[in-house]
């Protein structure tokens, strides 16, 4: 995969934050601001309606990255391209090709889907009628019944108003959706929903999907390809067969956990410490 043939091409990213902390030596100041490392070193490349996932653990810059990729943080080092525009230099144009779902996706709870949606349909300029037909037909795809789709959001379960996020984002058709953990605190049930509806969205609307997870079980079903990001470096890429393979032995089929604890010593469901660099006065 070439950068010109790629949808994503992250090369060498490194994000560092700068945050007040409180004192941790009597020598020290009262308030020193320590530099956080969230990205060290990143690279990675994404093809064309591949779907791709980044497996880390709390606090390992899944978010981070793609916040940069979203154009929401600009990187301290490193390029970022989607499809062959740069993100910082390109803003604009990679925001018409890119959308981004979170966790914390937020509504007005008292009105409807709908009545979200066509919020979001006027921001974005599309035209009404179009975008009313297009939201009956995506919220229906994805489970939503006819009726729920007029009722406050409020009474939705936080299933159903992550597959509403998912269905705001598809209004721009994005070719580059980010899915930052998409199904967590989900119900099995719900969980299951919004995964096929990642497969539906590379087969049906030709997208390409990178999505953040620290759900193995999630990234083995999903994901075409997967990167594990380690404490703000990526450790191993491949798909899950060729991960699986750098820690098989004799008559034992290995999980993604033990592909995670053999390269880095540690449990992917333990939250990760902030890497810190140093400290100013
Ligand atoms: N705005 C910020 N200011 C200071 N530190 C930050 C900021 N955002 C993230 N960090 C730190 O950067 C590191 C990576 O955080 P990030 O949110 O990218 O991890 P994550 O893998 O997405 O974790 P989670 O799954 O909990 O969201 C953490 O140590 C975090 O505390």
């Amino acid at each position: 995969m070439t950068t010109a043939t790629c949808a994503l091409d992250v090369q060498h990213v490194r994000k560092v934050f700068e945050k007040e902390s409180g004192r941790r030596w009597p020598w020290q100041p009262k308030k020193a601001v320590e530099q956080v490392v969230a990205l060290k070193d990143v690279s990675l490349r994404v093809a064309p309606r591949e779907i791709y996932g980044i497996l880390g653990p709390n606090g390992s810059g899944k978010s981070t990255l793609i916040r940069c990729i979203s154009t929401l943080l600009i990187p301290d080092a490193g390029t970022i391209r989607v499809f062959g525009h740069d993100v910082v230099r390109e803003e604009r144009i990679v925001k018409e090709l890119i959308n981004r779902v979170s966790v914390e996706a937020s509504f007005f709870k008292k009105l409807s889907p709908m009545e979200n949606l066509m919020f979001g349909a006027r921001l974005y300029g599309l035209d009404a009628k179009e975008a009313r037909r297009e939201i009956i037909e995506t919220l229906t795809r994805l489970g939503l019944e006819k009726e729920a789709i007029f009722r406050p959001m409020e009474k939705m379960s936080r299933g159903m108003q992550q597959k509403v996020a998912v269905a705001r984002a598809l209004l721009t058709r994005p070719r580059l959706l980010l899915l930052d953990e998409p199904t967590t605190g989900l119900d099995p049930r719900s969980k299951r929903e919004v995964q096929a509806f990642v497969f539906e969205l590379r087969d049906v609307y030709e997208t390409t999907v990178v999505l953040t997870t620290h759900d193995m079980h999630e990234a083995e079903r999903l994901c075409d390809r997967i990167a594990i990001i380690d404490r703000g470096c990526i450790v191993a890429e491949g798909t899950p067969a060729e991960l699986k393979a750098l820690v098989r032995q004799n008559g034992h089929e290995p999980t993604l956990e033990d592909v995670f604890m053999a390269l880095t010593g540690r449990a992917l469901s333990e939250e990760q410490e902030e890497v810190v660099v140093g400290g100013v006065a």
